[in-house]
């Protein structure tokens, strides 16, 4: 199994990389790319980790050899936010370091598993689609939008508020990857009652989670160690996939939920990446609100992502 991590040298691509070095199976090879000349020696440091996982630098010009073979990429290179910026105003940034990544892919590994963590993510899923199918190379069971950061929050929040085992919450998160149309689908929470006051709040807090730790940052960039374990969990499942198990994730992708061209959604990965397209099931009238009123701006967001490569 070869994993590429694309923007290893940052914040959250070290921290993924440690995670994977520590969780990958054994045998398994780490490729960490970045334009940042620190990331051969972050290779070296990770590589005194006693695990069975070999890990190897590549530096700006390295993004061929770097991506040569691989069965799956994450992706976190890019500008993050500083307080008082929405995560679109990243899009100018960030549009063309993912393109320019994702034709990498079409080069080196264009059967790959390719998760886009760089946001915006509405946006920049978006630019990778649009890449591939220039290149003849599109799967949409293939590309996923990283939202598991908001599962992760969500799970999190849920159990200090109830009082709850946090391995045992599970709630699904659809929509999009940013401000409202983050939504986190509580109705749905087993066994557990929320007030109307609640579905309010923690709904809000689950979708300003992001700003909350840009502003404890105050400048020093956004969610990094958490988005990282993050990553490293919808990395794992998506190795299992490839391992043949059946995994049940959420993701943003290609779907079929007929409510936006991309849409956070459960899905089932396997073998090819998304084996099977789940419905998100019965929305609360709460939800189903938000939902519709989210539609307008994800909408948007998806086409200035189609727009850049028109
Ligand atoms: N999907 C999600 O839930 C989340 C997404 N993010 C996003 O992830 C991205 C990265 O965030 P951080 O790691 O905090 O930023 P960072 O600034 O710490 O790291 C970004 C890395 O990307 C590298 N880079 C820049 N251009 C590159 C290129 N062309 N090729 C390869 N590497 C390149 C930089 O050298 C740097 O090492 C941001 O866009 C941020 O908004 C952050 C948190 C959560
Ligand atoms: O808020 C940001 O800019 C980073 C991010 O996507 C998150 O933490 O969810």
């Amino acid at each position: 199994m070869k994993v590429a991590v694309l923007g290893a040298a940052g914040g959250i691509g070290q921290a993924l990389s440690l995670l994977l070095k520590n969780g990958l199976p054994a045998g398994s090879e780490l490729a960490l790319y970045d334009v940042a000349p620190v990331v051969p020696g972050v290779a070296v440091d990770l590589s005194h980790i006693p695990t069975a996982v070999k890990v190897a630098g590549y530096g700006k010009d390295d993004l061929d050899p770097a991506l040569a073979g691989a069965d799956v990429v994450l992706i976190p290179a890019g500008m993050p936010r500083k307080p008082g910026m929405d995560r679109a105003d990243l899009f100018n940034v960030n549009a063309g370091i993912i393109k320019t990544l994702a034709e990498g892919i079409v080069r080196n590994c264009p059967k790959a598993l390719v998760g886009i963590i760089t946001n915006p993510v509405n946006g920049t899923v978006p630019i990778v689609a649009e890449v591939f199918k220039k290149a003849g190379t599109y799967d949409p069971a293939r590309v996923f939008g990283v939202t598991t950061l908001d599962v992760i929050r969500a799970e999190t929040f849920i159990a200090e508020l109830k009082g709850l085992d946090v391995a045992e919450v599970k709630i699904p998160v659809i929509g999009g990857h940013s401000g409202t149309t983050i939504l986190p689908l509580l109705s749905q929470v087993e066994g557990v009652e929320f007030t109307d006051e609640e579905v309010a709040s923690l709904t809000t807090r689950i979708q300003n989670a992001g700003t909350e730790v840009v502003e404890a940052k105050a400048g020093g960039g956004s969610a990094t160690l958490s988005m990282g374990a993050a990553a490293a969990r919808f990395c794992f499942s998506l190795v299992k996939g490839l391992q043949g198990e059946e995994v049940l994730e959420y993701a943003y992708v290609e779907g079929n939920t007929g409510d936006a061209t991309f849409f956070a959604q459960p899905v089932i990965l396997g073998k090819n990446g998304v084996e099977k397209l789940l419905p998100y099931g019965e929305l609360s009238a709460f939800e189903q609100k938000a939902k519709d009123d989210m539609l307008a701006t994800l909408e948007k967001d998806i086409k200035e992502g189609v727009d850049f490569m028109a």
